[in-house]
């Protein structure tokens, strides 16, 4: 059985205060209330790095929550201002670090070439990514839109070991669907998550993609994610808005 996950991508939101209580209000339910007892969903904080070391003190190692950034740095140390490392990540006890994200790649250039070696830091700093893809939505207009995200994978990700694969979780995010309040629909969401595996499988083989987590991501909420993770192919969320209310996140998580 392939891992349950939901991920909450705080994005540039929250001020210390509000971070805290936020996580408290996660961290303070039970099991049965998380939801993860049951199912085994492992629930994921991508706050800003700011947070990092407060909401760490707050975790409880009896539960199934985790601890992952929103970004790291391409390059390895150095002179590069304003940048955080995967050795500095990790030295925080980081888990998990999203990469590729499409605001990443639209408002800070990033290419799947950068994404690429962002992925290899990670890997040698003993930490997993979460690799994102998705297409805009004239490239899905044009028809372009599977030969798009199978490129970004290719591009990032196939330099790979299969050991190192076995490790990714990717996330599927229409960037048309993020912060729209736009989702796309559960055969939408399913379509592409299968051609994503398709495409795992030509390079890995089926044992792996079918082992592997495919997230989707985009204006998922606890209204519609029940449908979204019905999917065959959808194995739990990369969530924004939504990950911002305690009640909102878990209720998300309770829906497989
Ligand atoms: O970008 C996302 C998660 O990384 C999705 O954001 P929304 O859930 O706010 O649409």
């Amino acid at each position: 059985m392939r891992q349950k996950i939901v991920a909450g991508n705080w994005k540039m939101n929250l001020t210390k205060e509000e971070a805290q209580s936020l996580t408290s209000e996660i961290v303070g339910m039970n099991n049965d209330e998380l939801g993860t007892n049951q199912k085994e969903v492992k629930l994921i904080i991508c706050p800003s790095f700011i947070h990092i070391s407060t909401i760490k003190s707050l975790f409880k190692s009896s539960k199934n929550i985790y601890l992952g950034a929103q970004n790291v740095a391409s390059q390895e140390k150095g002179a590069y201002t304003g940048e955080i490392s995967a050795a500095m990540l990790s030295s925080y006890q980081v888990e998990y670090v999203i990469i590729g994200h499409s605001e990443r790649r639209q408002y800070f250039k990033e290419s799947n070439q950068e994404i690429a070696q962002k992925i290899d830091l990670i890997f040698a700093n003993k930490m997993l990514p979460i690799f994102c893809c998705g297409e805009t939505l004239e490239l899905r207009e044009e028809g372009n839109h599977v030969e798009f995200i199978k490129n970004q994978i290719s591009e990032s990700l196939f330099h790979l070991s299969a050991s190192e694969f076995e490790k990714v979780i990717v996330a599927y995010e229409p960037i048309w669907a993020i912060g729209t309040g736009k989702t796309a629909s559960s055969e939408q969401a399913q379509e592409i998550h299968a051609e994503i595996r398709k495409h795992i499988s030509s390079k890995y083989g089926k044992e792996i993609a079918d082992k592997t987590p495919i997230l989707y991501g985009g204006s998922c909420k606890p209204s519609n994610a029940k449908e979204i993770f019905a999917c065959p192919d959808v194995d739990g969320g990369l969530i924004g808005g939504a990950a911002l209310k305690s009640r909102d996140f878990v209720e998300i998580a309770k829906s497989f």
